[in-house]
């Protein structure tokens, strides 16, 4: 049979099903407009955080936190995947048919690569479609980076991830529950899977290259996340440099063993390990795109480079969330939609510029929010511009008008909140707690707006909820040392 080649123009042509794209695929092709959405793997619909990310982590945290100790560990996990597979299935065929639903909306499968600067190819068996845009919106993520590791030169090929050797993707489905985990990396996957694998039962090291974990939060804040983690069963090696990963039986028998060499203070140490998780950060998804075909330019590590407005180099052509790189949360690919949704058909004043005390958790057990600067920076910055802090802290065991995590079961955490004295303004705050996640969002409100210590201590707050905490952590503000 001849191959045929379709051709198509649209309005907007989103590639990636990524958070912002679909967001800005659903709005534009709402008001009428012609949209193409090109995703090149069905089990991505609606994007990483829904099928491989934020939701079916946060569910295997939310289990693992459920898991009593009489509690079987390897049957446990087998029911907290089959929950979180149910739950990413049922999301995905809803983010589906939120899209499909539209009239005016072109869901294309396939991958796409530029062959122009606003024209793009998705090859699809036998045919090819051609698609031209008057904007095009690069949502294509990133993957998890795989360092040249001598001992993983055979990745993709020899073996495969998901034997002993795992990305956080792979790593959500490993079978059986691995008895001892090594997370090389202690950043947000590391600590997050670090923390969620302990509460299933697994040992649990982390091996991390910083001088201490969590080396850019404050030491007090750090050290009572880490004495959690440790409680809880995580060891962790900090000052450690990986050298060599052995995946064992060629990484492909899930019995194997793998054992993973590091340095720490120039002396060899080794480990061995059922599973090794590599959380080393992401890398853009730019492979097989096409950016040179397009004129699209990247940064030195490959980022999608963007002004404020998240323009490209090419004229019509935007990227949003992490494939731009900067701050890689899914709540941010979300503004970025809002960016370009003004671009397009607002005032066009939006910008990166607006964004200011962005809000991030590690969803540790209990989780670790935090907003603005920490105490470190906040000196920093008081120094320079001879201003002077104010600084309120207390141990979550301690607020007595906060029964909620006792009530709950987990008293641990800690509160810190930094403050310019002079117009009692928030600067920063970090909240270990239950439900710190949802505390948090009122803070950097709180931020954003204006808002004083003062007004968030003298608020009135439900009981007994997390939030109430600030009425009595803000009543202790004192100057800062
Ligand atoms: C384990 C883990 C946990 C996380 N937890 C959280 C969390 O709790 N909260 C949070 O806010 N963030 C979290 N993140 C980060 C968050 O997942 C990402 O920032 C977010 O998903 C990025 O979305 P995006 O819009 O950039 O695109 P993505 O959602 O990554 O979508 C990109 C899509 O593009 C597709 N694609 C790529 N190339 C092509 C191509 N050439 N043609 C067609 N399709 C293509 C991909 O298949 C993919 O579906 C987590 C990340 C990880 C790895
Ligand atoms: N709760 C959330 O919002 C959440 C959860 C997970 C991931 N994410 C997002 O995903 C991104 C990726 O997460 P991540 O944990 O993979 O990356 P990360 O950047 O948070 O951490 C990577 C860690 O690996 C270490 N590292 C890097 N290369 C190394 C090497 N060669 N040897 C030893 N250590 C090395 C770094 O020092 C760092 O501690 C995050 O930046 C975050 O934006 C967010």
């Amino acid at each position: 049979m001849e191959a045929t080649v379709h051709r198509e123009h649209v309005d907007l042509l989103v590639i990636g099903w990524g958070k912002g794209g679909k967001t800005l695929a659903g709005t534009v092709g709402r008001s009428g407009r012609r949209v193409a959405l090109v995703e090149q793997d069905a089990l991505m619909v609606g994007g990483t955080c829904i099928n491989v990310a934020c939701v079916p982590t946060k569910a295997l945290v939310h289990d693992a936190g459920a898991r009593r100790p009489e509690d079987d560990p390897a049957s446990w996990f087998i029911q907290a995947v089959k929950r979180r597979d149910t739950l990413t299935a049922a999301m995905r065929k809803k983010n589906h048919s939120m899209l499909d639903t539209v009239d005016s909306v072109l869901l294309v499968s396939g991958h796409a690569a530029f062959t122009g600067p606003r024209e793009v190819t998705v090859d699809q068996g036998e045919d090819t479609l051609v698609l031209t845009a008057d904007t095009v919106v690069i949502n294509t993520g990133s993957v998890p980076t795989i360092p040249p590791i001598p001992g993983l030169e055979g990745l993709g090929e020899g073996f495969q991830l998901g034997g002993t050797i795992h990305d956080s993707t792979t790593l959500q489905h490993a079978d059986p529950l691995p008895r001892r985990l090594v997370v090389v990396g202690g950043g947000y996957v590391g600590l997050e899977f670090a923390s969620m694998f302990a509460h299933f039962g697994s040992e649990v090291t982390v091996l991390d290259r910083g001088s201490r974990p969590l080396k850019h939060e404050d030491e007090d804040v750090a050290r009572t996340a880490v004495a959690i983690m440790e409680e809880d069963g995580v060891r962790f090696r900090s000052g450690a440099s990986v050298t060599a990963i052995d995946p064992g039986a060629a990484g492909t028998s899930s019995t194997a063993e793998a054992t993973v060499t590091y340095e720490v203070d120039g002396a060899e140490q080794s480990i061995g390990a059922d599973a090794v998780l590599l959380a080393l950060g992401r890398t853009p998804a730019t492979a097989g795109l096409g950016l040179d075909a397009a004129g699209v330019v990247t940064d030195e590590r490959g980022f999608v480079q963007v002004d404020e407005y998240l323009h490209t180099s090419v004229e019509g052509v935007f990227a949003i969330g992490d494939v731009k790189g900067g701050q890689m949360f899914t709540y941010t690919s979300l503004d970025d939609h809002r960016i370009v949704a003004d671009q397009l058909s607002g005032g066009g004043q939006r910008s990166l510029e607006d964004r200011v005390a962005v809000p991030y958790t590690m969803f540790l057990t209990p989780p670790l929010a935090r907003v603005g600067m920490s105490l470190a920076e906040a000196k920093s910055w008081a120094e320079e511009n001879g201003r002077h802090l104010s600084v309120a802290s207390k141990k979550v065991a301690d607020i007595a008008a906060m029964p909620r995590p006792k009530i709950e079961g987990d008293p641990r955490g800690l509160i810190t909140v930094v403050v310019d004295t002079a117009s009692n303004l928030i600067l920063g705050a970090s909240l270990q707690h239950v439900h710190a996640e949802e505390v948090i969002n009122l803070v950097a409100l709180a931020i954003r707006h204006g808002i004083t210590a003062a007004e968030l201590r003298d608020s009135i707050y439900i009981h007994p909820s997390a939030t109430e905490a600030l009425n009595e952590v803000l009543g202790g503000l004192v100057p800062a040392e």
